[in-house]
């Protein structure tokens, strides 16, 4: 496949490589010398966009692979809020969008279990759970994306919260959950790549639910996959949907 990166940081340079490994070519880079200029004519070329830029930049760059008849995988994070609006836009013009919050297998792995887990404790109302996500400090959304799916999964099989709150530490004063509330606790702490905990603490004893990202090669590799799942489809899915355990 043609692809177009759209964003060429950490992320965005990692996924090159594998693209490359696959078999793919670039076909386009975009990035601080050419994004302010860049139309829907110039991607015409291309097969499918990889966009890992930033929060405020994802929408844009939707639209214009939109503009442009071309595929899109998004995993860029914090553009959460717009996700229905984007995903209407999607399907009535007929587009291809891939979004995730974590394109590993890891972490997808973990998104599943996290549910099972919140399902089988959730009689059990002596545990209140918490969530807690450790990222570099370059990171410009919190909580991460993540973290959010990770919550949401919680929410979706307890009786005990209905919405989540997020405290990052050391802005502010300390927040402190209501009882119904499910806190997101976000910590920034030098080049961490991303660990995710889901915490369940009774009087007598807590349970530790744990991923660790040692580096970003999980994210990337999951991206490229994503794209060549993407490729030749229509419509708007998230990664989730590319994995068989998702679908029983
Ligand atoms: N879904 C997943 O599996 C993962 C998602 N992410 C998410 O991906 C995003 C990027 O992460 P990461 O690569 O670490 O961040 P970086 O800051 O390293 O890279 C982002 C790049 O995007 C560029 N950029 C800014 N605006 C635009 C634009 N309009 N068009 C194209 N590029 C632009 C930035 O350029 P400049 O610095 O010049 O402004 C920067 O080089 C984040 O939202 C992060 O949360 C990260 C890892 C995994
Ligand atoms: O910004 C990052 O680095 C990461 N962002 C994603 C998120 O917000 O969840 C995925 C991963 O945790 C790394």
């Amino acid at each position: 496949m043609k692809i177009v990166l759209l964003g060429y940081g950490k992320m965005g340079q990692q996924i090159e490589k594998f693209a490359l490994k696959r078999g793919h070519e670039i076909s386009l880079i975009v990035d601080k010398d050419n994004r302010e200029s860049l139309t829907a004519a110039d991607l015409a070329d291309a097969d499918i966009a990889i966009d890992f830029s930033e929060p405020a930049a994802a929408l844009s760059n939707i639209s214009l692979c939109f503009e442009a008849d071309l595929p899109v995988v998004v995993g860029t994070t914090g553009w959460y809020d717009h996700l229905e609006e984007v995903k209407s836009i999607c399907i009535e013009a007929d587009q291809s969008l891939l979004y995730g919050s974590n394109f590993s297998i890891g972490v997808n792995i973990f998104f599943h279990v996290n549910k099972l887990l919140a399902k089988a404790i959730n009689p059990y109302k002596q545990y209140d759970v918490q969530v807690e996500e450790i990222h570099h400090i370059h990171k410009l959304d919190a909580p991460s994306g993540t973290a959010i799916t990770i919550a949401e999964g919680i929410l979706g099989e307890t009786d005990h919260k209905n919405k989540w709150i997020n405290d990052v530490v050391g802005e502010g004063d300390e927040l402190i959950a209501k009882p119904e509330e499910l806190l997101i606790e976000s910590l920034r702490i030098e080049e961490v790549p991303g660990t995710h905990t889901v915490l369940y603490s009774s009087e007598v004893d807590q349970i530790e639910f744990k991923h660790t990202a040692h580096n970003r090669a999980g994210f990337a590799l999951g991206a490229v996959v994503a794209a060549e799942w993407l490729f030749g489809k229509k419509g708007f899915y998230q990664v989730t949907e590319m994995f068989d355990f998702n679908q029983a």
